[in-house]
């Protein structure tokens, strides 16, 4: 156990490593009881409080729950009201005439004039499955000009995965503050308080809302102990409380509805925790990526960073994939991915950079869409240049693109299809691929 003092200002933050280890810390020494988790009365008359990430009675190596000693319990808060977020809306619209084509947008604008935090700046752009279900995700942009200053955000109905394209941010939650800028992560456990801050201006990342089961490192199989994601590589918060007096306002997501209510003091007043449910964040650097190293292009999951499981396994309810900086050296390949019609549906953000498959008109900050069934591949531009590119070993450099990749087809929002920059165009991509068959050869 260590004892940490990091306070909720402090600059360079401290970090505990690794994903779902039992970590431990306290901001004032001796804040953490040893041997039992609720003393009669708790060190320092701090309130030992529970989250669970996962039913009491889930298979051990699937728990997940984080003991709280903190300066009041969560329940102490005024009355909730009725709160309106109508762009963030959770699960799979199925009145939407859901168009069986491939769908792409052009980088996600802010919006002039409009300023919003993180939550209130939060769009849809796809969803899938049920909330109450606890199966599906949402795929996400925030678009925040603005930090969450003394406002909160509880989200009840799922865990957020962030994956920042602009702008720095700060989150603070109740287990400790995550410094976390594009080309990192982060994961939001369900039913912890956070917010975000602004840093460097304006922010604008993506963000998977997992219904479902919490997202944890993906078996390796064949490819042994070591290597994708490494454990040690995730950095959880050190314990950490605001010393601010003064009211706060908590907005909760309960239910795909919004509520808020007034509190009195910091939801941010966690003297000291521990357990294995935490907010993480993770540098796609330290990423190890397997590739082939002789021929043809592998499946993309070699490429998964963390995976939502669902009842079937293998089939995922979600697994987030990133298309990292790599070596290609594959011999008589055509290297980037091939035309394929998969069982899962694939959403696409790019972080920075080109993404192999379509050099032209995927940028970054927008968004591609291929459901379930639906064709797609490399547009023209990148069919042409790879079919007769010299197969030298190639870096593929300054790039990160990545994918929410679930067996629920994605629901485009009305957000996504009407007011969000739908390229109306995409198809034309792949219009120019002739027949250039001739039996006579
Ligand atoms: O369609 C895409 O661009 C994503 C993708 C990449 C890849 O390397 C193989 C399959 C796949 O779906
Ligand atoms: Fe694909």
């Amino acid at each position: 156990m260590s004892s940490d003092t990091a306070s909720a200002s402090s600059s360079a933050l401290r970090y505990q490593s690794g994903f779902g280890n039992e970590y431990a810390t306290e901001a004032v020494a001796g804040a953490l009881p040893q041997g039992r988790n609720s003393p009669q009365r708790a060190p320092f008359d701090l309130y030992p409080e529970l989250i669970s990430g996962t039913a009491f009675t889930a298979p051990r190596h699937e728990q997940r729950r984080s003991w709280m000693y903190r300066r009041q319990p969560s329940v102490v808060a005024g009355r909730y009201q009725p709160y309106a977020q109508p762009l963030w809306t959770t699960g799979g619209d199925r009145d939407m005439a859901l168009p069986p084509e491939p769908l792409r947008w052009n980088p996600i604008a802010f919006e002039p004039g409009v300023e919003a935090d993180f939550v209130d700046g939060m769009r849809t752009l796809a969803a899938n499955g049920d909330a109450d279900a606890q199966s599906g995700v949402g795929s996400l942009v925030y678009l925040a000009t603005r930090s969450m200053g003394r406002r909160a955000f509880v989200n009840a109905d799922a865990e957020l995965l962030l994956v920042p394209q602009q702008g720095r941010l700060r989150i603070t939650t109740e287990l400790g503050l995550l410094d976390v800028k594009p080309g990192e992560i982060a994961v939001l456990p369900r039913g912890l308080a956070f917010k975000v801050d602004l840093v460097d201006g304006p922010a604008r990342g993506y963000v998977c809302e997992n219904y479902g089961a919490q997202f944890r490192l993906p078996e390796l199989g064949p490819i042994g102990s070591n290597g994708l994601a490494n454990a040690r590589d995730f950095l959880a918060p050190v314990a950490a409380y605001e010393q601010e007096e003064g009211a706060y306002e908590l907005i909760k997501k309960f239910g795909g509805r919004f509520w808020r209510a007034p509190a009195k003091g910091t939801p941010f007043n966690v003297v000291a925790w521990h357990g294995n449910l935490a907010p993480v964040k993770y540098d796609t650097v330290n990423f190890m990526t397997i590739g082939s190293i002789s021929f043809d292009h592998p499946d993309p999951s070699i490429f998964t960073v963390l995976t939502s499981p669902s009842d079937t396994p293998g089939t995922a309810n979600c697994d987030f994939v990133i298309f990292p900086p790599r070596w290609l050296v594959m011999e008589d390949t055509f290297r980037p991915p091939w035309y394929h019609r998969n069982l899962m549906s694939e959403f696409m953000g790019l972080v920075y950079g080109e993404y192999d498959a379509k050099p032209g008109g995927f940028k970054p900050g927008g968004a591609s869409l291929h459901n379930a069934m639906v064709p797609h591949g490399p547009d023209e531009e990148a069919f042409e240049k790879a079919s007769s590119a010299p197969l030298a070993p190639q870096k593929l450099d300054n790039t990160l693109a990545f994918m929410f990749e679930s067996r629920y087809r994605f629901i485009p929002t009305a957000y996504a299809m009407n007011t969000a920059p739908l390229d109306h165009g995409y198809a034309d991509c792949w219009a120019g691929l002739k027949d250039k068959f001739s039996a006579a050869a």
